[in-house]
């Protein structure tokens, strides 16, 4: 006798395993907490469209097979399936319930009550047809249910072309209150952030005149309505009585979204300056994609529309993590922001597909996440703008400065000085204040520069400079006229004060001493002073000042001339 292989009993017992029937679905006991039912239900696959009655024979026949999520998720253009909930009211009186179902997008949602093989309540609901029961905003479609004492059975008939994701729970009227209060406050409060922040923006680009705000409120604007599409808030405020819109309104809105985030990360990464070839490509794409929708629409292709949303919004989250990446690496600062923000929104997506997907637990944390994410991309994305724009002006302070002030010293430049200077001129005026203009100039600078150098020429107008920023008041205007010449015009500053302070800068500007390669080197400075009186424009008073200083280098140099023959 030959020997029996050892493996043969596990074999067998294997086989027996897998030939057993589909255990029986344990009838589910309907209990004051509401729960997922998903794992209480059976599912069938009907790409041919079956009655009820040969739902029923085909359940007897053990055809309907366990589901295996809390949520039934059977993707994009899925057959239209059967479910079955087989369900227990432990009370001896019926039970009325709210059978929370599917989301609002889906297309089509046959319910149907038995007790004992009676049929007790038929309900319809779906997002493509008018007669039906429609979608509550955020909760996917609400029916009401009278379950008999004991047990009964429940049929779902669900068919949609959208993604056929099929939460289902029952709920008693405090839940329904409980869940619809969360809702309305959550939703509540995500599209008034989002609108407000659409609403600023909006504002500032009517005020700033600045691109990046327009898109990204348009942007903004395209995710709101979004948003509100696929989660029924605009099916049941916005376009209640068009199924063109509830069918096609998703796709769009994902196709509009995707093109707008990439329109506003195109401007705002200033994309065409670090990678214009990318540039173009990605508006080409952009532009192609919302052109093949169109068509889609137009054509009225419902199942290319949908794969062509999906895969548009799938590439958009790539390419902005890309095109984040890449003006981060041409060292953009505010392609942090963008990236944070983008990652944020992406996961946030993710985690909602994730959870619809099954890989991580659904909840309604977890179904929201995007919702999360969205609100803080919008966010970031805000402070991106912010921060931008505070680049903005930062390089704009730095060009003013540099346009009103001199280089080398600091001190304002000839078109600054002119300008404050008249200000001043008319402040004084108004105020019956006297004003008063010290003109100056280095005695034999040449000769400095000659000797010493051009670096240590430059190095004595610093110098001097730094010298007069320490003698002078906050308001009086000081300047570079030009080469080695100053002005300090004084307001509320008589003429003998002018004169005095002349003389300190003088003693001041004669006392430094600069260490140079052939020694020490001093300087001294000649001054001009003269009084606003007699001069109508500011320009007459600068004149004036420069024949006095004239006066003083003819008179010998180092030396200060005033208005009094005392002084010069
Ligand atoms: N190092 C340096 N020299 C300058 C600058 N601007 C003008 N100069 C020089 O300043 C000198 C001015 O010479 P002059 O106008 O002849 O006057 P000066 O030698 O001071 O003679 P007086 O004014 O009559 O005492 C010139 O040699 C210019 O090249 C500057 O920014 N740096």
């Amino acid at each position: 006798m030959t020997a029996r292989p050892a493996w043969l009993p596990w074999l067998c017992w294997l086989a027996w395993l897998i030939a057993l029937p589909a255990p029986a679905l344990a009838w589910y006991e309907v209990a004051e907490q509401s729960q997922p039912l998903g794992l209480h239900l059976s599912l069938l696959p009907t790409p041919e469209p079956i009655s009820l009655a040969a739902a029923i024979r085909a359940r007897q026949n053990g055809a309907f097979q366990p589901s295996q999520h809390d949520v039934p998720r059977l993707g994009i253009g899925a057959a239209a399936h059967w479910l079955y909930l087989p369900l227990f009211n432990p009370s001896d009186r019926p039970l009325r319930r709210t059978l929370q179902l599917g989301k609002a997008w889906v297309d089509q949602l046959d319910v149907h009550l038995l007790s004992n093989g009676r049929l007790l309540q038929q309900l319809q609901a779906g997002d493509d047809q008018l007669r039906g029961l429609q979608a509550t905003p955020g909760m996917g479609y609400l029916l009401a249910l009278e379950l008999p004492p004991g047990r009964s059975e429940l049929y779902v008939h669900a068919r949609s072309t959208d993604p056929l994701v099929l939460p289902m729970r029952l709920l008693s009227d405090s839940d329904v209150q409980q869940a619809s209060a969360a809702v309305q406050y959550s939703y509540g409060a995500l599209y008034g952030f989002l609108l407000a922040l659409m609403a600023y923006n909006l504002m500032l680009w009517a005020g700033l005149k600045d691109r990046n705000n327009l898109n990204y409120s348009l942007y903004l604007g395209a995710f709101i309505l979004l948003n509100l599409s696929y989660t029924g808030h605009a099916g049941a405020w916005l376009w209640p009585d068009s199924l063109f819109l509830k069918r096609y309104a998703n796709p769009a809105m994902m196709s509009a979204a995707a093109w707008l985030g990439l329109h506003f990360a195109r401007h705002f990464l200033e994309l065409d300056a670090h990678a214009p070839r990318l540039a173009r490509a990605v508006s080409r794409g952009a532009t192609t994609s919302v052109l093949l929708m169109l068509l889609c629409i137009g054509l009225d292709w419902h199942a290319p529309a949908l794969w062509l949303a999906f895969v548009s919004v799938l590439v958009y989250t790539l390419l902005m993590v890309l095109l984040g990446c890449i003006c981060l690496r041409h060292g953009q600062v505010a392609a942090r922001y963008f990236l944070a923000a983008t990652l944020c929104g992406m996961l946030g997506t993710a985690l909602t597909d994730l959870s619809v997907w099954g890989l991580v637990p659904f909840s309604t944390l977890t179904y929201r996440a995007v919702d999360i994410g969205i609100a803080l991309e919008a966010s970031l994305l805000a402070l991106a703008l912010a921060y931008q724009m505070r680049q903005h002006q930062r390089a704009l302070r730095r060009a003013q400065s540099l346009a009103y002030s001199d280089p080398l010293t600091g001190l304002l430049n000839r078109r600054a000085f002119i300008e404050q200077g008249n200000a001043l001129w008319s402040t004084t005026r108004r105020h019956g204040q006297p004003l008063t203009l010290i003109m100056f100039d280095l005695d034999h600078f040449k000769r400095i520069n000659d000797e010493h150098g051009h670096d240590m020429g430059d190095d004595c107008l610093t110098a001097t400079a730094r010298v007069l920023t320490q003698q002078c008041r906050a308001g009086d205007l000081l300047a570079r006229w030009g080469g080695e010449e100053f002005l300090l015009l004084l307001p509320a500053t008589r003429v003998d004060e002018a004169v005095a302070l002349a003389e300190r800068l003088r003693h001041a500007i004669a006392s430094l001493t600069l260490e140079s390669r052939v020694g020490q080197l001093t300087l001294s400075a000649s001054f001009g002073v003269v009084s606003r009186e007699q001069h109508t424009r500011l320009e007459e008073l600068i004149s004036s000042a420069d024949e006095r200083l004239y006066r003083a280098k003819q008179d010998g140099r180092n030396r200060v001339c005033g208005p009094q023959t005392d002084y010069c």
